[in-house]
């Protein structure tokens, strides 16, 4: 499977790394172009305006969803959620609006702008190692999305077919199992795609 991080702004390197360490070959996307030839898309984390920003300058917001419209999936975390989302708390404008889900943007608090935990996904049998850094919350979801983790039972991890949401770093530990869950769901798509 190749998968592309999308590498405006944020942790590119590091999702790189993880993508390899879980079988798939991974690539930095700094064009819209290269969409073609990827079996799924990170969208990684770091600030979300500044990411938003960028991918309108570069016109990755219609591109984006023309590729999660032919069921690619797109994986989002921490900032990369915020941008998947049909909704962002206080904010008039979201970003690609592919997920059906309100976020709310460093919704922690100041105490506790990051820390680490070990979380239980969904789907995945070991509990999972999880950095949060100024992370979101997903507030709400519509029927269509299922919630594959919470924390102090807030949502922090979702999935809606092929789009896959996570408030945290998961590319920030050794624990690969959440990007390898992801590389499933590429290789799932493209087992069944036609195209
Ligand atoms: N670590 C992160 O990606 C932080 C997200 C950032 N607080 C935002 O709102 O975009």
């Amino acid at each position: 499977m190749k998968i592309g991080v999308l590498a405006l702004q944020g942790a590119v390197a590091e999702h790189i790394r993880s993508l390899e360490a879980a079988g798939a070959e991974a690539v930095a996307v700094k064009q819209k172009e290269q969409l073609q030839e990827l079996d799924g898309l990170v969208l990684p984390g770091g600030e979300s305006t500044t990411i938003g920003k960028l991918m309108r300058k570069y016109d990755f917001i219609d591109a984006i969803r023309a590729f999660s419209g032919e069921g690619k999936p797109v994986f989002g975390t921490c900032a990369g959620l915020i941008v998947l989302a049909d909704r962002i708390d206080g904010q008039e404008e979201a970003h690609l609006k592919l997920m059906d889900m309100t976020v709310a943007r460093n919704a922690f608090g100041r105490q506790r702008e990051s820390f680490e935990t070990d979380l239980s996904v969904k789907g995945i049998d070991e509990p999972v190692r999880a950095v949060f850094i100024r992370a979101p919350l997903i507030k709400e979801v519509g029927p269509g999305v299922e919630v594959l983790s919470t924390y102090n039972d807030e949502i922090v991890a979702a999935r809606q077919g092929h789009l896959l949401a996570a408030s945290f770093h998961p590319e920030l530990t050794d624990d690969y199992s959440l990007h390898a869950y992801f590389v499933r769901m590429a290789k799932e798509r493209a087992a069944h795609a036609t195209n």
